[in-house]
């Protein structure tokens, strides 16, 4: 199976309506013998004003197909938009700055500033933009996710679930073009996992907001406008307003593939259940551009 040609991008929406756009995107790690070829060629469109959710099996390629199109990582070949700007090609700099203004991240560990308030760690992007919050926004983003008595906490007096939900807030509180979430339920027990893929979908459903989710969990994929498929570094499928039942189906086959081509009996790498996913380690994590969590300091998305 290969992705398709640029004239059927997975995903592809009216000319105007698209978020993100990749043509060719291609992802070598290493060189020589040892070259990891972790995008093959993706033609991918990022609908405006929908969820769209990326699954596939543990290495297909979710990260890092979700680091290039943010401009987190560089890519070898083949090109990436957001919205009509050209990302590939910026310098690092104006990827920063592009970064910063256009775009909000989520990620499995939070990556809250201990020290500051839950009020502190949502505009701390904006602080540090010197950009003055759109107070009418940000108090309905505060009141959607229900934090308005929780402003004055810091991260350790907040449970999981609240983090993540100051998590949201601070990737809504500029109302940047599209945000990228990676696992953003992997660290939370069920039910505070809902919460958020409930509050992600209101973002979508009642603030116009777009979302790019990498999961594991085809219960939260199931909250998703479309779910693509990743498999070997291309997108192999994709599915229109998904169930659980049927992401687990059609993650199901990752494993029946892969148990053809090793004869039979040889263990899958398919996807771990919902919320076992490994940490993410602070420092190899994108959130590491964005703040630098061992210190709390902010470091790299300053001009
Ligand atoms: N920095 C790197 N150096 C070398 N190889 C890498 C690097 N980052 C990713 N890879 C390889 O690229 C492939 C795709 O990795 P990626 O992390 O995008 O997969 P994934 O689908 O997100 O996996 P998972 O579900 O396990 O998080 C894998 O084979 C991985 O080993």
């Amino acid at each position: 199976m290969s992705t398709p040609a640029p004239e059927h991008a997975v995903g592809r929406a009216e000319a105007d309506g698209i978020a993100a756009r990749a043509r060719g995107l291609t992802k070598a790690y290493g060189s020589g013998e040892t070259t990891v070829l972790a995008l093959d060629s993706v033609d991918v469109d990022i609908a405006r004003g929908r969820f769209t959710a990326v699954m596939g099996p543990s290495g297909s390629g979710k990260s890092t197909l979700m680091h290039c199109l943010a401009g987190l990582d560089s890519v070898s070949a083949g090109q990436v938009w957001l919205g009509d700007t050209e990302i590939t090609g910026l310098k690092d700099r104006e990827l920063t700055r592009l970064r910063r203004d256009r775009i909000g991240f989520m990620f499995q560990s939070f990556n809250l500033i201990p020290t500051l308030n839950a009020a502190e760690n949502i505009t701390l992007p904006m602080d540090i933009a010197g950009q003055k919050p759109d107070q009418k926004w940000l108090d309905q983003v505060i009141d959607t996710l229900g934090l308005r008595d929780r402003l004055k906490h810091r991260p350790a007096q907040l449970s999981g679930g609240q983090q993540q939900r100051v998590a949201c807030a601070r990737a809504l509180a500029s109302r940047p073009e599209l945000i990228f979430a990676d696992e953003p339920t992997g660290n939370l027990d069920s039910r505070a996992g809902l919460e958020v893929l409930g509050f992600l979908r209101e973002a979508v459903d009642e603030l116009g907001q777009t979302v790019v989710m990498v999961t594991h969990d085809p219960g939260a994929a199931a909250h998703s406008d479309l779910v693509l498929f990743l498999g070997d570094g291309r997108i192999v499928d994709e599915m229109e307003r998904p169930s659980a039942e049927a992401v687990l189906e059609r993650m199901k086959r990752f494993d029946t593939i892969r148990v053809t081509f090793d004869g039979g009996g040889g263990g899958s790498d398919g996807a771990p259940p919902a919320g076992t996913s490994g940490d993410v380690p602070l420092d190899d994590s994108p959130g590491a551009a964005f703040l630098d969590g061992d210190s709390g300091d902010v470091t790299l998305e300053k001009d």
